[in-house]
């Protein structure tokens, strides 16, 4: 809560390089010489999750601990969902939810050595330290809390990704909207990470950052929340969906998917509160076309119309998808509520953000079925 107006391109937070936790803070404490050791080298993400664990271990002796001690217990990201609350989610984000879970797994099954390299640094096995557990929540932490910052990238971690983590307590305990508009940054001259805001913001109004232009998809992905009424929100169609509305009985559908897909148009294909993007739209025209349209298809990809009664084609599809999508909500909207009487404390906190999602795509596709609706009566 901002205690104070704060005024346009005025400061948000100022915080001085010694309080952010980066690589360079775990290469010098007690960890350091046990990463410069181990070969291949550990990924930035890798050590700053091991010092969480270790420090979190440290309890009140962690000269971390008032930081540990206010972050999450437990978090929503997808990588913390059972199988059952990934079926839950919209079909277009199951498979990246899955992905995430599959990529955890993956680090902590190669990180299993190294973690028990530590051991001289703990009188308790590393087993019981290092759990599978305790790494998704380091993860988590890194993963919904660091900010982008640039710095010199050390020869003893790895260079698959690029060292731009650092967790910024105090500034990590703003929220994101997006509709704000902040200038973030390390500042070398101050040598503070520093948040200016753009708009400003009135006094005892909870004053917000912005974590970048991201659809709901991703904020559920990669910080566990979904902001209502998010302006960069659509509804992904993808190609399970789209072959709803497709005719088996056209003999070209083989043809003409493998010529969407040569082109990258089975990707990306959305409706929005303005109803179905230019993308689908025109994903729809080309499989619209008949056989003996067939040259017409390099011209529909490039923007060209097609006849009138193929354009009411792809509104009929656009409507058919849209209502199929949102029987699809109902559903998944039903099972939820079903679900949310019997859970505990943390299951229930993960179906309120599958529901909040799913909440704020049937909102999207009320517009879009007007959008089309009229487009349908012209
Ligand atoms: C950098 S932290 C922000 C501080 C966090 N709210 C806390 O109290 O620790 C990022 C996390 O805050 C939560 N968050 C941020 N913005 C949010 C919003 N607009 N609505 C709901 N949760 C939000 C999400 O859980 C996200 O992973």
């Amino acid at each position: 809560m901002a205690t104070q107006t704060i005024k346009a391109k005025d400061s948000v937070i100022s915080l001085p390089e010694k309080c952010l936790l980066t690589t360079r803070t775990v290469l010098k404490s007690y960890m350091g010489d046990y990463i410069k050791r181990w070969h291949p080298p550990i990924s930035p993400l890798l050590a700053l999750c091991c010092f969480l664990i270790s420090e979190r271990y440290g309890g009140d002796a962690s000269e971390w601990s008032s930081y540990i001690n206010i972050l999450p217990k437990t978090y929503t990201c997808p990588v913390y969902f059972s199988d059952d609350i990934i079926d839950l989610l919209p079909r277009s984000l199951q498979k990246k939810a899955t992905e995430q879970k599959e990529q955890f797994q993956e680090l902590y099954c190669s990180s299993l050595m190294f973690f028990h390299s530590l051991q001289p640094l703990f009188t308790q096995p590393t087993e019981e330290l290092f759990t599978q557990d305790a790494l998704r929540w380091a993860w988590c932490s890194v993963n919904t809390r660091t900010v982008y910052m640039e710095h010199d990238q050390s020869d003893y971690l790895s260079r698959e990704k690029d060292d731009v983590y650092a967790l910024a307590p105090y500034l990590d305990l703003l929220n994101h909207c997006p509709n704000v508009q902040v200038e973030a940054g390390f500042n070398k001259e101050t040598c503070c990470y520093e948040v200016k805001s753009v708009q400003g913001c009135k006094k005892f109004q909870q004053a917000f950052i912005n974590y970048g232009p991201h659809d709901n998809h991703r904020l559920l992905l990669e910080y566990g929340f979904v902001a209502p009424d998010n302006p960069h929100s659509v509804v992904h169609v993808d190609l399970g969906t789209l072959k709803w509305c497709l005719d088996e009985q056209d003999k070209q559908l083989t043809q003409k998917l493998l010529y969407l897909r040569d082109n990258d148009f089975l990707r990306n294909l959305t409706f929005g509160m303005d109803g179905p993007s230019w993308r689908l739209m025109t994903a729809l025209r080309l499989l619209s076309l008949k056989p003996e349209q067939y040259t017409s298809w390099k011209s529909v990809l490039l923007g060209a119309g097609v006849s009138r009664d193929r354009e009411e084609w792809c509104i009929h599809n656009a409507l058919k998808l849209c209502n199929n999508l949102t029987d699809d909500n109902v559903k998944a909207l039903e099972r939820l509520s079903q679900l949310k009487q019997c859970a505990n404390l943390s299951l229930l906190e993960q179906l309120c953000v599958v529901e909040s999602l799913r909440q704020e795509e049937q909102r999207i596709l009320e517009h879009t079925r007007v959008v089309l609706q009229n487009l349908w009566g012209q």
